[in-house]
């Protein structure tokens, strides 16, 4: 049995994870914590999720509990990323992170917070995206050279960050394959006079609109024949049930950075 701690949890993701935690016998409910003076301090955890009252309180994260949890996860923004991390050192706390829009910074803190406790980072939980980056690594050893390549995907209204940080691992994982460097090779949208492609340049489109949890597109166009790999995510639990398999799997691992991609065996 893991013991969870939601961080964030008044969030989108924050409340799917609790749900989540009471939907496997694996796993269970540490506590569920919330900015500090946060108006959801004290009420229901399984309340607040959607579900039947659960008799633990939402706790402000100043005062969130050190010695219950055996794994904290983190979906919430990067202004947070610091404090969480300072905490989970701290306390020797695995930690599971899938928040996304990080700049170098938060990365740097990432890679210095590994060094003394075990971290699974990935911009996306679901099965189906990690195994599409393998795929997408696969078709651009056989056709990404003669190819254009697109990446597009679409998100919510509501999400802060673009592209989003699947769009960008997809781009890392195919840059990585082909020997390019994605910092050189990306084009961020386009308009006006653009000139023809380069075939060497990597493009991504963002679509935000309405409620949609999650999409991703990548496409291999050549001359005469082209591949897409599109994945759809059509709930939220999608997510957090893959953050909850990476939580049990890191739970004793040493400390270290590990991908999603470990976690489901897939590298
Ligand atoms: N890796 C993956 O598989 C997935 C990743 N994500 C990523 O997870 C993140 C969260 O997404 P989502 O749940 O939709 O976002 P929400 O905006 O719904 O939730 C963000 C949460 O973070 C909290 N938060 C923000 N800033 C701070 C802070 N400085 N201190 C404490 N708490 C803070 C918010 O609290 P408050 O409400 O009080 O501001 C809120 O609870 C995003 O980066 C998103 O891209 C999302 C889905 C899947
Ligand atoms: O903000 C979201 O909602 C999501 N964010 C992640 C991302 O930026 O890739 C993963 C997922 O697509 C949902």
């Amino acid at each position: 049995m893991t013991k969870i701690g939601v961080l964030g949890a008044n969030g989108r993701m924050g409340r799917v994870l609790i749900d989540a935690c009471y939907q496997h016998t694996d796993v269970s409910l540490g506590f569920a914590s919330v900015r500090n003076g946060s108006s959801f301090v004290g009420i229901d955890a399984g309340e607040l999720a959607g579900i039947a009252k659960q008799y633990i309180a939402i706790c402000e994260n100043q005062h969130k509990p050190s010695d219950i949890a055996d794994v904290v996860i983190d979906f919430t923004l990067p202004e947070a990323l610091a404090d969480n991390l300072a905490w989970c050192v701290k306390h020797s706390k695995p930690i599971v992170i899938g928040t996304t829009g990080l700049d170098e910074s938060g990365l740097a803190l990432i890679d210095e917070a590994a060094k003394s406790i075990p971290i699974v980072f990935a911009a996306n939980y679901s099965v189906g995206v990690n195994l599409l980056l393998s795929l997408a690594k696969q078709t651009s050893a056989v056709m990404g050279h003669n190819a254009d390549i697109e990446i597009v995907e679409a998100h919510h209204r509501f999400k802060k960050d673009a592209p989003s940080g699947t769009a960008m691992a997809i781009g890392e994982a195919i840059a990585d394959e082909l020997g390019r460097d994605l910092k050189q090779c990306a084009v961020y949208g386009r308009e006006g006079d653009t000139g023809e492609r380069k075939l060497e340049t990597i493009g991504f489109s963002t679509v935000r609109a309405g409620d949609i949890v999650g999409e991703h597109t990548a496409i291999f166009a050549a001359i005469g024949e082209r591949i897409e790999l599109t994945h759809k995510a059509s709930s939220r639990l999608t997510f957090a049930n893959g953050a909850l398999k990476a939580a049990g799997w890191l739970k004793d691992k040493p400390a270290g950075l590990y991908t999603m991609q470990e976690v489901l065996n897939l590298k």
